[in-house]
Order: C-alpha cells, then sequence, then structure tokens
C-alpha cells in the first residue's frame, strides 16, 4: 500500500495579451510558490481590495514556455509507471475555459510535438510492453464524456449518424463492494499504439461532432480516458489490473461572469453544479474524522471515486491563463488546487488469482506429486482403496479399538486414503458412543424428574402415584387440569411471525408483570392439584365406606341395629361429602378467579408489548432506514441476538422506506443489516 496526497501543478497558458502580475519562486524547498499580485484599491474592480499578494504552494509550476515533453517527463510518466506496475492513477487537468486544459491532457492540433498527455502515455506503454518480455500485458480503453450530468461513450459507433441526446446514456452501477460499474460505456481492447491512438481519436473526433457552435461540448464537458492495463507473469496466476484516468474537466469559470443565457446558461449551471460537487467532495476529504463523503451527487465525483479519497495514485494540473483579466478565476483555481493537495490516497497493488489458470497450476502440481509417490513406493495407487485394503484396514482397526492399552497406536503408512478411510471408522464409532451415552442421560433426567414431581406433590399425591403410573381412575383428571394450567400465554403460531413471537417471549420474561403471572400460575397449579386429589380421596373413602358398610353388614343380626349404623354412617358420610363439597367449591372459585386474573395479565402484557413494539419500530426506522431511499432496497435482513442465537427478521418494504420491527430492549442487539440493492 502506497499513501501519499495528492500531487498538485499548475501550468501557465503562454499568452500575448497584457498578463497581470504574477512570479515564480523556485526557492521554497523543492516546493515552487506561485504569487499573484492584485494591485491595491485598483480602479479595475479586482475581486479583492484588501489584500495585494496571494501565494500558492505546488509541487510543480510550469511557466509559459513549458514543452509539452516537460510536462509528460515529469507529471505524467511517474503515473505511468505505477499504472504499469498495478497501480491505479488518474491525472486531471482543471482550469478556466480556455487555459490549456485539452492542450495539456490530449494536445495541440498543429504540431506532432505539440501532443499531449495522453497520445505520450499510450507511446510510452505500448514501449514498455515491449521492453518486457516476463510479463504478457493485455490494453483496453474506454472514453466517457459527461454532458449535462449525462454520460456518453464517446466510442460508440452511432455518434457519426446520431444526436448527442439521442444516443444510449451511460449509467452508474454500483456492485455490493461498492465498485463503480459503468452501463453502455464500451472497452476496446488496443493491441499496439496505433490502435489505441486510433481510439483516442476516434473519441475526438466523435466529442467534436457532436459539436454545434450553441453547443461546444468540449468547453462544457467532462471528458474520462481510461486505459485499463492487466499483466500477468507467464506461467504465473496472479493478474495484476490497473486502471488509468486522463480526465480533461470542463472549464471552471462561474455562471455569473460567464454571462451568457438559454441553453449555454443550463450548461453552465450544470459543469457549476458538478465542479462545485467535485469541491464539495474534496472539502469533505480534506476534512478530518469526516466519515461521509458526498462522492454520489454527481456522476463524475462518482466515477472519479477512486481516484479521490481511494485507491489511486493522483495527480492535479491547474491550467492557469495568466492574462489580467483571468486574475480572479487564476486564484480561485490556484484555491481549488490548494483544498486537492490535502487530500491522502492509499494506493493498493490490484493483485488477483486467475482461478482457471490456479486449477491448471494445481492439477498439474497434483499429477507431479502422484508420479513421485510411486517412484517412492513404488505402487501405483488408485483414487479409492481396493476391497483387500479396506479390509486389512477394518482388521487394523478392530485390533485397535479393542486394545485396552491406552498408548496402542494404529499404523496404516503414509497413505491419505488409510488415514481418512480410519478417521471416518473412528467417527462413526465414537459417534455411536456418544449417541449412546447422550440416551442414558436423558432417560436418567426424565427418571429425575418424574421422582422430583412425585416428591414435591408428596402430601397431595394419592400413594401408587396417579402421575408415574397413570392406572388409578382419579390420574385423568390429574392429567386434565395439569394440562389446563399449563397453556401458553403466547398466541399460537400463525397468529405471530418468527420474530415477533420471540421477540414476544422475551419481552413476557423481562416484562414486571411476569412475576406476578408466573406466580398466579404456580398457585392455580396447586390449586388444581388440591381439587383432583381431593377428588380422589373422595372417591377412594366414598369406595371403602360402601366397601366396609357391605361386609360388615354380613355379621350383623339385628335389623334396627344395622338400620341405625347405616343411618349413622349416613349421616357421617353426608357431612364429610357436605364438607368437602363445600371445600371444593372454594377451590373452585379460587381456580376460575385465577384464572380470570391470569387473562388480564396476559391481555395487559400483550397491550404493553403492541404499545412497545410500534415505538420500538419507529425509532428503529428513523435511525436506521430514513437514509435508505426505498427505490434501491428490494430486499433486507436484520439480524437479531435474542439471548445467544441470532435470528434473522424478515423486512418489509413500504412506500416511505423500509419498515423493521425489533423486540426487546434490554437483550436484544442490533448486529447488523443486510440490505440487498437493485
Ligand atoms: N501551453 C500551450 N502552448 C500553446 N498553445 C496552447 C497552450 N495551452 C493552450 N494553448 C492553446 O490555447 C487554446 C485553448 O486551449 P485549450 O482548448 O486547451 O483550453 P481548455 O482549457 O481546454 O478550454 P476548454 O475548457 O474550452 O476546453 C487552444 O488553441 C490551445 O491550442
Amino acid at each position: 500500500m502506497v499513501k501519499h496526497t495528492i500531487k498538485i501543478s499548475a501550468r501557465l497558458r503562454p499568452t500575448n495579451s497584457p498578463t497581470g502580475t504574477y512570479s515564480i519562486d523556485e526557492e521554497d524547498n523543492g516546493n515552487p510558490l506561485l504569487e499573484f499580485v492584485v494591485p491595491h484599491n485598483s480602479a479595475d474592480g479586482y475581486i479583492n481590495n484588501k489584500r495585494e499578494s496571494y501565494k500558492f504552494k505546488f509541487q510543480k509550476i510550469f511557466d509559459q514556455d513549458a514543452k509539452q515533453e516537460d510536462v509528460f517527463d515529469i507529471i505524467a510518466k511517474p503515473v505511468a509507471e505505477s499504472a504499469l506496475a498495478g497501480y491505479n492513477g488518474t491525472i486531471f487537468a482543471y482550469g478556466q475555459t480556455g487555459s490549456g486544459k485539452t492542450f495539456t491532457v490530449t494536445g495541440g492540433a498543429e504540431r506532432y510535438s505539440d501532443r499531449g498527455i495522453i497520445p505520450r502515455i499510450l507511446s510510452y506503454m505500448f514501449e514498455q510492453f515491449q521492453k518486457d518480455s516476463s510479463k504478457i500485458y493485455t490494453t483496453h480503453i474506454s472514453y466517457l464524456e459527461i454532458y449535462n450530468e449525462c454520460g456518453y461513450d464517446l466510442l460508440d459507433p452511432r455518434h457519426e449518424a446520431s444526436k448527442l441526446e439521442d444516443l444510449p446514456k451511460v449509467s452508474i452501477m454500483e456492485d455490493a463492494d461498492q465498485n463503480i460499474h459503468l452501463k453502455n460505456l464500451s472497452n476496446h481492447q488496443a493491441t499496439n499504439e496505433e490502435e489505441s491512438l486510433n481510439l483516442l481519436f476516434l473519441g475526438d473526433t466523435n466529442r467534436m461532432i457532436a459539436e454545434t457552435p450553441m453547443n461546444q461540448a468540449s468547453t462544457r464537458s467532462h471528458c474520462i480516458f481510461t486505459i485499463h492495463i492487466s499483466s500477468r507473469e507467464s506461467g504465473s496466476a496472479t493478474i495484476c489490473r490497473s486502471k488509468l484516468h486522463l480526465v480533461d474537466l470542463a472549464g471552471s469559470e462561474r455562471v455569473t461572469k460567464s454571462g451568457v443565457g438559454g441553453q449555454l446558461l443550463t450548461e453552465a449551471k450544470y459543469i457549476n453544479l458538478s465542479l462545485s460537487y467535485l469541491e464539495q467532495v474534496i472539502i469533505a476529504l480534506a476534512e478530518k474524522n469526516r466519515t461521509h463523503i458526498p462522492y454520489r451527487n454527481s456522476m463524475m465525483t462518482s466515477v472519479l471515486r477512486d481516484s479521490l479519497g481511494g485507491n489511486c495514485m493522483t495527480t492535479m494540473i491547474a491550467t492557469i491563463s495568466v492574462e489580467k483579466r483571468n486574475m480572479e478565476e487564476s486564484i480561485s483555481t490556484c484555491r481549488f488546487a490548494q483544498r486537492v493537495a490535502l487530500i491522502k490516497n492509499e494506493a493498493v497493488l490490484n493483485e488477483e488469482i486467475d482461478p482457471r489458470l490456479m486449477i491448471i497450476r494445481l492439477k498439474k502440481e497434483i499429477q507431479q506429486l502422484k508420479d513421485e509417490l510411486v517412484m517412492i513406493t513404488g505402487q501405483q495407487r488408485t483414487d479409492n482403496l481396493s476391497q483387500e485394503e479396506k479390509q486389512k484396514l477394518e482388521e487394523l482397526i478392530k485390533v485397535f479399538l479393542e486394545d485396552t492399552d491406552p498408548e496402542a497406536t494404529l499404523e496404516v503408512g503414509a497413505d491419505m486414503r488409510k488415514i481418512q478411510h480410519s478417521f471416518q471408522r473412528l467417527k462413526v464409532t465414537n459417534a455411536t458412543d456418544i449417541l449412546v451415552s447422550m440416551l442414558k442421560k436423558e432417560k436418567k433426567k426424565a427418571q429425575d424428574a418424574i421422582n422430583k414431581l412425585n416428591m414435591e406433590n408428596g402430601e397431595l399425591t394419592p400413594p401408587n402415584s396417579a402421575l408415574s403410573s397413570g392406572s388409578t381412575p382419579n390420574s385423568m383428571s390429574v392429567c386434565w387440569y395439569l394440562h389446563r394450567v399449563s397453556l401458553p400465554l403466547l398466541p399460537t403460531e400463525g397468529q405471530m411471525s418468527f420474530g415477533r413471537q420471540e421477540a414476544f417471549e422475551i419481552f413476557r420474561t423481562d416484562s414486571a408483570d411476569s412475576g406476578t403471572i408466573d406466580d398466579n400460575k404456580l398457585l392455580l397449579k396447586q390449586r388444581c392439584y388440591k381439587i383432583a386429589s381431593s377428588f380422589y380421596y373422595l372417591h377412594l373413602h366414598f369406595c371403602n365406606t360402601f366397601l366396609g358398610v357391605t361386609s360388615d353388614s354380613a355379621n350383623i343380626t339385628e335389623p334396627d341395629q344395622v338400620e341405625d349404623k347405616l343411618r349413622k354412617q349416613i349421616d357421617e358420610e353426608k357431612k364429610s361429602y357436605k364438607k368437602m363439597f363445600t371445600r371444593l367449591k372454594g377451590l373452585k372459585t379460587e381456580i376460575e378467579h385465577l384464572q380470570l386474573l391470569l387473562g388480564k395479565a396476559k391481555m395487559k402484557m400483550q397491550k404493553d408489548f403492541e404499545v412497545w413494539w410500534s415505538e420500538e419500530a419507529t425509532k428503529l426506522q428513523v435511525t436506521f432506514f430514513s437514509k435508505i431511499p426505498y427505490a434501491y432496497v428490494t430486499n433486507a435482513i436484520l439480524y437479531i441476538n435474542p439471548g445467544h442465537n441470532l435470528y434473522p427478521i424478515q423486512l418489509c418494504i413500504h412506500k416511505e422506506g423500509l419498515r423493521a420491527k425489533i423486540t426487546n430492549k434490554k437483550s436484544l442487539h442490533l448486529l447488523s443489516l443486510v440490505v440487498y440493492t437493485t
């Protein structure tokens, strides 16, 4: 990774007109200063009558007599070299109309020596490709024009026959890794310098064709000529990919000063807007701790995102007209450059593995290793073990498993197939052991639970526990009551979504009312046991009494004595029955009351939950989703963490954006939001 700030240089356009006062001080520690001197209180109406001198530091200043060759050597060559080494690069020219941007980037039309940065870079690159026989280079070229915030492919062959407005527009697509892809922008392979220059001229011609006196696109559009380079050492699966953007921006003069109207005013507004967005991005990048950079505001900043504050070696050339009348714009251009100089970029080597070549290489390596193995062992190995080999191995494993010596080892030799087979076998054996022990544990747990239940309800549970044996007639009643008591508070499945149900469960446990509900449930359970056991005793007692009465009656001889005894017994039973009946009636009332209380608590909890649920949903919407335009969102999953597990909650898309509902404030944490964009 190479960290650096964007390099800035200035180029002054030669002129025969009267110039303002300016000077270049080369002596400032290798960073020359460009100074403009504006007369104090000038009658010419200069912009600022308070200051006289404006100084700007650059890495390099090219005076009026500078040659195209010098500009290439000092500015463009280092960027081209790093692009060849696999780093992205950008060179962009910024300045007012007529200050020499196109001359610097593309070149003058008259002399060969006036060739600009692009043809010189192409020439240099193909020369380097030829010199370096250790690598295979591939070059593709694209040429994009941005006019009135719309992108056009300057290499589209339909340019000749169609108006600019009728051509398909280039649009920006962004992938999951926020990489920019340009739809409708063609990429043309160039195998030599000539082909690449032809593409450059084709693009420039198309740019000119679109021009009319009213529509001088060259002045009012931004152009990005991109060279895509990929290189690979022969035999290597690693591919190096880099992009080199060469950018000729539209004139930077202000609308108010340009004195235009109609179509030209509209264009000027667009230019000003996109340059102002560029300025905003640059200001944001220069600010410390700024997290949001408004790249998406304009097409140009979106395309140049990597070049500004990203993975790129970037250089800016400020083209300056030193004519007296252009002083204001020149100072403004220099100010812009000073801000750009603060931006830090981190260029990384763009290497990737070609999977196709990697597979071929690995296959070759495997075959070599196999051959070596055959040579060493003297045995030709197949992919699978033979039947005989398997049988021998099984015997070895059996002996190993049966060996009680903890130090015992399993010797299968240096054969991966045998090692894998042995592991597989041991895994199966181990899994069976684990399953058996799990089953035993579960069985014990179940038995313990039954015993515990019996002990807890010992006084109420009848002898020969109805719960465990299920053999007495009363066990039915006990089970029925238990079942009724343990009815779930949650609405049934289907009434609530999975996430909502989970949320409600956690809300319920964390709720202040939850204790009361649980207490009531316990009480209700106890009452139910009581009523069930009372029924049981009543039943037993009745049977015993009846049996006692009938068995005793055989020994009684005196009818009136028998009658008396029976009457007394019946009276006793009546009393006892009445007592029991009153007790049961009380218990029934208590149970009914408890059930009502439970129902009420359940309703209150559900209501509280609904209020809290909608409050949280609104909060969440405001916090997380208000910034996501619904048009970009097709689907989203929110992961929440109730307790220890992750639960995805499906979100719904509404007209005004995304809506998500999230649960319990105490124990749920928002972990991540996955948004799939169109
Ligand atoms: N360094 C230079 N040497 C000689 N001629 C130059 C130089 N710079 C610019 N010119 C000439 O000045 C004129 C305007 O330059 P150019 O078209 O490059 O300006 P520009 O900034 O690209 O303007 P626009 O914003 O309209 O595209 C052209 O005729 C060009 O040849």
